[in-house]
């Protein structure tokens, strides 16, 4: 199975899903590590993407997932997805082996986040594009970010909603 993180910049999909696939014993995959050094350098100057800049991306990490999905492996992706159609490039098929949970947070959370957030190319100033264009998934089972809670309780409501498995000898 594949469960892609997806959401806004800041709303735990690295943090949250390096929890996760240590808990599943699952494999991670970050994907920002599959955008061009043009795309990065890009964002590192606070320009948002456009939506040229983001199909080799997505397309990238798409065959990670037909890769993975050939080798019989189970991994936690992370990828913003923010738009219908992104999100159609990675499930094209509506692959139900495929999951996208949206990490669902308020703005003013966010950008107290990224604002303290160090050492990542997206800045604080690029989450009202990010707002703009987000297209709030019908195809994701959406999971509450506020209130405060830890990674480990937000892995806790996705591995409860995704009725997935937990190794025995896992942390909670
Ligand atoms: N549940 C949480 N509680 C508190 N801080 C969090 C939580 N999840 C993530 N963070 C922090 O918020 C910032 C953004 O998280 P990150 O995982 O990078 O988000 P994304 O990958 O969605 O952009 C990081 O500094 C991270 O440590
Ligand atoms: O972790 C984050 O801060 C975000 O996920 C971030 O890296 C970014 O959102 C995309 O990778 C860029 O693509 P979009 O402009 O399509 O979100």
């Amino acid at each position: 199975m594949i469960v892609i993180l997806i959401g806004i910049a800041g709303s735990g999909k690295t943090t949250v899903g390096q929890c996760l696939a240590a808990h599943l014993g699952w494999r991670f995959v970050e994907g920002d590590d599959f955008h061009s050094p043009a795309n990065v350098a890009k964002m590192s100057q606070g320009v948002p993407l456009e939506e040229r800049d983001r199909w080799p991306w997505l397309r990238a990490l798409r065959a990670q997932i037909v890769a993975l999905q050939q080798q019989g492996k189970s991994a936690i992706i992370t990828c913003s997805a923010l738009k219908q159609r992104y999100r159609d490039v990675l499930r094209p098929d509506g692959d139900e082996a495929i999951q996208f949970v949206y990490l669902k947070g308020e703005a003013a959370m966010l950008r107290s986040r990224l604002q303290q957030r160090q050492d990542h190319f997206m800045q604080a100033e690029m989450l009202d594009s990010q707002l703009a264009i987000l297209e709030e998934p019908e195809d994701a089972i959406a999971v509450d970010i506020g209130n405060n809670q830890t990674p480990k309780q937000i892995v806790a409501a996705i591995i409860a909603r995704l009725d997935l498995p937990t190794r025995p000898n896992s942390e909670s």
